[in-house]
């Protein structure tokens, strides 16, 4: 008898967080052009030829059904641009009130979240440390450690990714290097 698949499974490095089954979405400096608060600090790096890796995560090839789970894991590598850490661009999942889970696999740095009715919240990420981002809210990660950031990721497959609130509006808070420490500060640039 031949059995039937029923189960996609992939194996993942505890340390990098890659697969060698699987190839990434990459995402560099030129890929975050809205998304840096100092525009002009990240224009300096691109034109320099710095065009650094940010951020890669896996988009597995999985069925995009309600019922279906798509996970993954994500790696945000060290780095600042203007003094802000590098980070996810962030999104709004399409079906706004999907949630999603996260678990800090390597590295350090933190989940920020907010929601349409201006409601933020941000948690630490570290090692063993497992994060839900409630339904309704934004999530970008943030690496404020000196080792990439890798974080394991489940959330409804059919959910979405909706970048538009984010690249228009941005996040109402930002964190920035200050002293060789994170700190969260407004977003000056912010658009109700
Ligand atoms: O989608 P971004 O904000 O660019 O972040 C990249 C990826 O990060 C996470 O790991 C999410 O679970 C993915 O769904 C997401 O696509
Ligand atoms: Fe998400």
């Amino acid at each position: 008898m031949i059995q039937k698949k029923l189960a996609n499974a992939t194996m993942f490095d505890l340390k990098t967080g890659l697969s060698k089954e699987e190839t990434t979405k990459q995402r560099r400096l030129s890929d975050m052009a809205k998304m840096f608060n100092d525009t002009e600090a990240l224009q300096a790096k691109i034109e320099a030829g710095n065009d650094s890796l940010v951020y890669e995560y896996y988009e597995l090839d999985l069925p995009k059904t309600d019922g279906d789970i798509q996970y993954g894991t994500s790696i945000v590598y060290p780095g600042t641009v203007g003094g802000e850490y590098y980070m996810t661009k962030g999104h709004f999942h399409k079906i706004l009130e999907t949630g999603e889970v996260y678990f800090c696999i390597s590295g350090e740095g933190y989940m920020l979240m907010e929601n349409p009715e201006g409601e933020w919240e941000i948690e630490k990420l570290v090692p063993g440390r497992a994060v839900q981002v409630p339904p309704r809210y934004a999530h970008r990660s943030i690496n404020t450690g000196k080792e990439p950031l890798v974080t394991f990721f489940a959330f409804r497959a059919d959910a979405g990714h909706d970048y538009g609130t984010i690249e228009t509006k941005g996040y109402r808070k930002l964190v920035v290097e200050k002293d060789g420490k994170p700190e969260i500060i407004d977003n000056p640039k912010w658009q109700q």
